[in-house]
């Protein structure tokens, strides 16, 4: 078998220019460039832009960088020799330094434009100039579009320097956060989850930024202290990375009529999201309005599926705004987010979220979010009241559309070909009062076992007698119902299949970037080679260090069982 982090096959792009010969810009070059822009990409600036639906951006390079890891799995899929991880070129560039680009690449990013929405609720006033002007990529700096293997991409660097967005912000990412969101895309989609990609991770080894964060087991909820902490790059990879706020952003302007074009604006950004994310599955011969329907109910399957997934494998993104809600139906920011372990529905670790994003809460912050969609789809279908009429019917199937794919993956979970109300209520009360571990348990249950001691492992607190015997009780009427469906063992194989044995667990992750920021990387890659492979066994080794509850020391602990600053 070949070793998926060595190996190379003859076809990969082995060099910088066969790369950067991927490039393409047929797609972008229809939308409009802030007309207020310097065309050479020098827009450092916070400033209001009121048009357009990009601007273009250099990225600032990390002083001094060092590469700490990428994705072979990744890089497979692009087409890309492990070997390019080394290019000096390459990793010039994807730490910021795009005087590399030469033709056709071009030597300036883009950073776009988007609007908030908060639970459905519009907000203009985190923006300094409080007209939402200057809200969107504030520290995220598209720098290619490229096609390969038949694929078009989008790669886009974060941290990489200040835009018009930046709202005073310093446009860096610290190694933290970095760390982060460079693991767990790659462990989503390994999970089998939609999600934005990751390339590769870079750090300084000169610059630091400070931010607020936690001191050695603080019990604070909100940061008690400030770090410097090294600035890195990564970069994530997605076939957008279009949100609902940007076609939102439109929409609110087309409302206020708030320039000539701003219908159009609207049009051509809606006719570039089919374009980019929905191809395949919208024909863009058929009319205008039939597309815009098509696009509306293929959004709302993708991200009723998308939230099913989430619930499925304990992940809560605590801050799940318009702005974090790709309109492709993929996963999107990972500094907000979190992984229940011990299971509670309200579980939500990001302490500036609130509770309306919390764990068993996303179905309603996706509709929500489909919402303000649908809102701007409206504003683009007005004179056509038949059209709009059936928009509204998507809107309007939305939350039985969301309870259903939650319910079949709950069905999944458990082994089940029906969906049991009563048999799943009963579960829930049980799982919370034992405090269960969220994957372990479900892993274990998979085994589809006949004896609650073999669910006990997953138990935070022992179990006094009388929850034993209710346990037992559910264990043999669930037992019972799966004994219908079929062969144990195939079952239990499928069940394996959508419970994974290896979890995000942050404590695990809080050393990987604390020795990162030391220069050792060894966790990073360690856990990078863990979370490849979430439903496999694994190592016995693995097993002892992964396969854990999570002590009691990390409970309540600022900066691993919840943060505020995501940054
Ligand atoms: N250090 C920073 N400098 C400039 N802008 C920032 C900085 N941190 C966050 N922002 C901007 O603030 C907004 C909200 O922050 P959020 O935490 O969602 O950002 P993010 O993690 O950079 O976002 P995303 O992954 O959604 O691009 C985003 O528009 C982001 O670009
Ligand atoms: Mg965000």
């Amino acid at each position: 078998m070949t070793d998926p982090l060595t190996s190379s096959s003859k076809e990969n792009i082995t060099s910088f220019d066969d790369f950067i010969r991927l490039a393409d810009y047929s797609l972008m070059d229809k939308l409009n460039a802030d007309p207020d822009a310097k065309p050479n990409g020098e827009n450092h600036h916070a400033r209001e832009v009121f048009s357009g639906h990009y601007v273009p951006v250099t990225p600032t390079p990390l002083p001094n960088p060092e590469y700490i890891s990428h994705s072979s799995t990744l890089f497979e899929e692009l087409g890309l020799s492990n070997d390019m991880a080394h290019n000096k070129e390459f990793c010039q560039m994807f730490s910021g330094d795009l005087s590399v680009a030469r033709e056709p690449m071009r030597p300036y990013g883009w950073a776009t434009g988007y609007a908030l929405s908060i639970y459905g609720r519009e907000y203009t006033h985190q923006c300094p100039f409080r007209t939402g002007n200057g809200y969107g990529d504030g520290r995220a700096i598209s720098i290619i579009e490229l096609v390969s293997k038949g694929k078009r991409w989008e790669m886009q660097l974060k941290g990489s320097g200040t835009t018009p967005y930046c709202r005073g912000g310093d446009g860096r990412a610290v190694l933290r956060s970095s760390v982060r969101e460079f693991l767990a895309q790659e462990y989503m989609h390994a999970l089998g989850i939609p999600t934005s990609r990751s390339l590769s991770l870079y750090v300084s080894k000169s610059e630091t930024v400070s931010r607020p964060w936690y001191s050695e087991d603080s019990g604070s909820i909100n940061p008690d202290i400030h770090v410097d902490n090294p600035v890195a790059i990564s970069t994530r990879v997605a076939p957008s990375f279009l949100r609902v706020g940007q076609v939102e952003l439109f929409a609110r302007r087309a409302r206020s009529h708030a320039h000539p074009e701003v219908l159009e604006e609207l049009r051509m950004i809606v006719t570039h999201l089919i374009d980019r994310e929905y191809k395949q599955e919208i024909d863009q011969s058929d009319p205008f309005a039939d597309q815009v329907l098509e696009l509306a109910k293929l959004f709302s399957l993708r991200l009723s599926s998308l939230v099913a997934h989430w619930l499925r494998i304990g992940f809560c993104q605590g801050n799940f705004n318009s702005d974090n809600c790709p309109a492709g139906g993929y996963t999107l920011d990972y500094g907000p987010f979190g992984f229940c372990e011990v299971f509670d529905p309200e579980f939500q670790p990001w302490t500036g979220g609130g509770n309306h994003f919390e764990f068993f809460n996303q179905h309603a912050a996706a509709e929500k979010n489909f919402h303000m969609f649908y809102t701007a789809l409206c504003t683009l279908l007005g004179d056509d009241p038949q059209a709009l009429e059936k928009l509204e019917q998507v809107r309007a199937d939305f939350s039985e559309l969301i309870k259903n794919e939650i319910k079949k993956m709950w069905e999944a979970k458990l082994g089940l070909k029906t969906f049991n109300a009563e048999l799943f209520s009963q579960l829930m009360a049980l799982m919370m009062n034992t405090k269960v571990d969220y994957t372990i348990f479900f892993r274990e249950l998979s085994h589809i076992p006949e004896d609650v001691s073999a669910l006990e492992k997953s138990f935070y607190i022992p179990a006094s007698k009388d929850l034993l015997e209710q346990w037992q009780t559910w264990l043999k009427t669930w037992r019972e119902l799966v004994s219908e469906n079929g062969d144990l063992s195939e079952i239990s194989e499928q069940m394996k299949g959508v419970n994974p044995k290896y979890a995000w667990r942050e404590w695990l992750v809080v050393p990987a970037y604390e020795q990162a920021a030391k220069g050792d990387y060894s966790l990073v890659k360690e856990l990078q080679e863990v979370l490849l492979k979430p439903y496999e066994e694994q190592s016995k080794e693995i097993e002892e260090k992964y396969y854990r509850l999570k002590p009691k020391e990390f409970f309540n602990t600022g900066g691993v069982s919840h943060y505020s600053c995501s940054s």
